[in-house]
């Protein structure tokens, strides 16, 4: 079964902004898959509708093998998210966000205090558990989303740029986390803007451009798709994402320079 299936998804932002634009993808079950994209390529919009922060134009979903429709978030409890926007209760701190997240799934509260116990200390969050969230730096409010996604040991995590300002080693262990997690049959679902951070750890990735699929391969097939299968203008339109892979002499983007250097 696959984990996610998107039909024929178009989102259109004051009618005439088409940021997602007859977008179809399958997602496999138990794996990690990247959606990968520049800056404006429809990422977010993808994740927001999946999550139910905003509604589709048109075309559908499945998640989970359930159609989702209109307000039928019961899913939930099956998924985690990080979104791009995350809806914190700023004033809470740390430890009480994550009991209070942990407590809306139900959990028995000896779990609570123990599940949260380990999120702060693998994500080394323990020092701030006392902080109110508005205080914590981005990358720790970024480590706080992460802990509030998994808290309910999600089958599913949908996840807009999760690692975007996080530290290195915290990053390693992140990755090896979820690494472990989909070996157990969890699906990890995430974005980025950058081809090469995340292509050596997903196994499945789909190129996303103006809110339309490029293509979807296998990581491994990556390289030699892009090398081959692109048209000259596509991989122009492209190059942000993989300019670490090429020269930027050899780009269209990189003769740009500002007039008074
Ligand atoms: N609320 C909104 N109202 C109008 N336009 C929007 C809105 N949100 C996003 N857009 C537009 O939709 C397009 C897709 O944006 P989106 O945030 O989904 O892209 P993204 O791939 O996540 O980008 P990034 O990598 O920069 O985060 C962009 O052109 C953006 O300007």
């Amino acid at each position: 079964m696959n984990a996610i299936e998107i039909n024929n998804l178009t989102k259109k932002y004051k009618k005439s902004i088409c940021a997602v634009d007859d977008f179809s993808l399958a997602i496999p079950s138990s794996s990690i898959f990247g959606i990968v994209g520049p800056n404006g390529a429809g990422k977010s919009t993808v994740m927001n509708i999946l999550a139910g922060v905003i509604n589709k134009t048109e075309g559908s979903f499945t998640i989970l093998g359930k159609q989702i429709k209109k307000g039928g978030y019961e899913y939930k409890r099956e998924v985690g998210f990080v979104l791009d926007k995350p809806h914190y209760i700023e004033k809470l701190s740390v430890i009480d966000y994550l009991n209070f997240c942990a407590a809306m799934y139900e959990l028995p509260a000896k779990e609570i205090e123990m599940r949260v116990s380990e999120l702060l200390h693998f994500f080394e969050l323990d020092e701030k558990k006392d902080e109110r969230i508005e205080f914590c730096s981005k990358g720790m409010k970024k480590k706080v989303s992460l802990a509030a996604a998994m808290i309910h040991q999600p089958k599913l995590l949908i996840l807009d740029e999760p690692l975007e300002g996080i530290d290195p080693v915290a990053v390693k262990q992140i990755k090896d986390t979820l690494r472990l997690m989909a070996e157990k049959g969890v699906t990890v679902i995430l974005s980025s803007h950058n081809l090469d951070a995340v292509e050596k750890f997903c196994d499945e990735v789909a190129i996303i451009d103006k809110g339309k699929l490029v293509f979807q391969c296998k990581t491994q097939k990556i390289r030699a798709k892009i090398k081959n299968e692109l048209t000259k203008e596509t991989y122009e339109s492209l190059e942000e994402i993989f300019i670490d892979a090429v020269s930027t002499k050899d780009t269209k983007k990189g003769s740009k320079k500002l007039s008074w250097l």
